[in-house]
C-alpha cells in the first residue's frame, strides 16, 4: 500500500515528434508503493511517456524527478542507475545468454549493482520467483512468450530498481497465463513495489493498480481509482469513441 509520499513526478512532459504532440502538458506523481495504471486508448502517448521516463527519448520540454533528482536529460543507462527499470512491449531479452546471465546482467547494469557469487545466487532466486525454476538451464530461445517475459521481469527486477515499468506486460498472454501473469504482478505489489503499469487488459488494471491516469492524445484526461476513472464519461467516451 502506498505510503503517501511521492517518489516519481513527471511535470509539464511534453514530446514532439515533428509536427504531432505524442504527450502533451502531462503531469502526474507516483507514490511509494503504489502501483499507478497509465491507461487510454491506442496511440494516446502510453508507451511514449514509459520511454521518456525510462531515458529512452528525451523530453521537448517538460521534466522528470525520481526522488528529488532530475532524470530528464539522463540516458536510459544512468536512468536504470538511478533507479528506473522497465520491460518492453515487444520482448528484449538477450538470446545469446544463459538465463541466468540475462538477469546478471540486469543486476551489473541496474540500481544496486551486484557482481559474481552474489549476482547469480539473486538471479537463480528471482528464476524462481518469477516462475522459471524448471527452465533455468535452457536456452533463451527454448523459451515461450511468456516465460520470455517472465525473464524480461526477472531481469529487471535484478537491478533493485526504485520504480519498475511494465509496458503491456500482460499483452499476449492466454488466459491462464494471464491470471499468472496478475498473481505476479500482485506479489510484487503486495511486496511493496513501486510500479507504472501501461495495459489495455482491463481485469489487470481494476485487480492491480492503486490509481490510474489516463491519457488521451497525448493528454491526461482523468486521475483517480480504477473504478472512478472507468466510470468517468469522458474516459468511457475516449475508449469507444464519439459514437
Ligand atoms: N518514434 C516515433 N516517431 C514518430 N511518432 C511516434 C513515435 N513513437 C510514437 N509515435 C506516435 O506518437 C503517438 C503516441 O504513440 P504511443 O505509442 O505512445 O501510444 P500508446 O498509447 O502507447 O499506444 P498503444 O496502446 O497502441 O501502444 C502515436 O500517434 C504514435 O504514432
Amino acid at each position: 500500500m502506498s505510503t503517501g509520499r511521492s517518489i516519481l513526478t513527471v511535470d509539464r512532459l511534453t514530446k514532439r515528434f515533428g509536427g504531432l504532440v505524442a504527450v502533451n502538458d502531462l503531469s502526474f506523481e507516483v507514490r511509494e508503493h503504489e502501483v499507478m495504471g497509465l491507461i487510454g486508448p491506442n496511440g494516446s502517448g502510453k508507451t511514449t511517456t514509459m520511454n521518456l521516463i525510462s531515458g529512452a527519448f528525451a523530453p521537448t520540454s517538460g521534466t522528470i524527478h525520481l526522488e528529488g533528482r532530475r532524470l530528464s536529460g539522463l540516458g536510459a543507462h544512468e536512468v536504470t542507475r538511478a533507479g528506473v527499470s522497465r520491460t518492453f512491449q515487444l520482448v528484449r531479452v538477450l538470446p545469446g545468454l544463459s538465463l541466468i546471465d540475462n538477469v546478471i546482467a540486469g543486476a551489473a547494469f541496474g540500481h544496486k549493482r551486484r557482481w559474481g557469487g552474489p549476482a547469480k545466487e539473486q538471479a537463480v532466486r528471482l528464476l524462481q520467483r518469477v516462475g522459471l525454476g524448471a527452465q533455468i538451464g535452457l536456452p533463451v530461445s527454448a523459451l515461450t512468450y511468456i516465460d520470455q517475459k517472465r525473464l524480461e521481469l526477472a531481469r529487471a527486477l535484478a537491478g533493485e530498481p526504485e520504480v519498475l515499468l511494465l509496458d503491456e506486460w500482460l499483452a499476449g498472454l492466454n488466459p491462464t497465463e494471464l491470471q499468472e501473469g496478475i498473481a505476479l504482478i500482485s506479489d510484487l505489489r503486495r511486496e511493496g513495489r513501486t510500479i507504472i503499469l501501461v495495459e489495455h487488459v482491463m481485469d489487470a488494471i481494476r485487480s492491480l493498480c492503486d490509481r490510474c491516469v489516463v491519457m488521451n492524445s497525448g493528454a491526461k484526461i482523468a486521475e483517480g481509482t480504477p473504478q472512478a476513472v472507468l466510470s468517468d464519461p469522458e474516459v468511457i467516451r475516449a475508449y469507444l469513441g464519439d459514437e
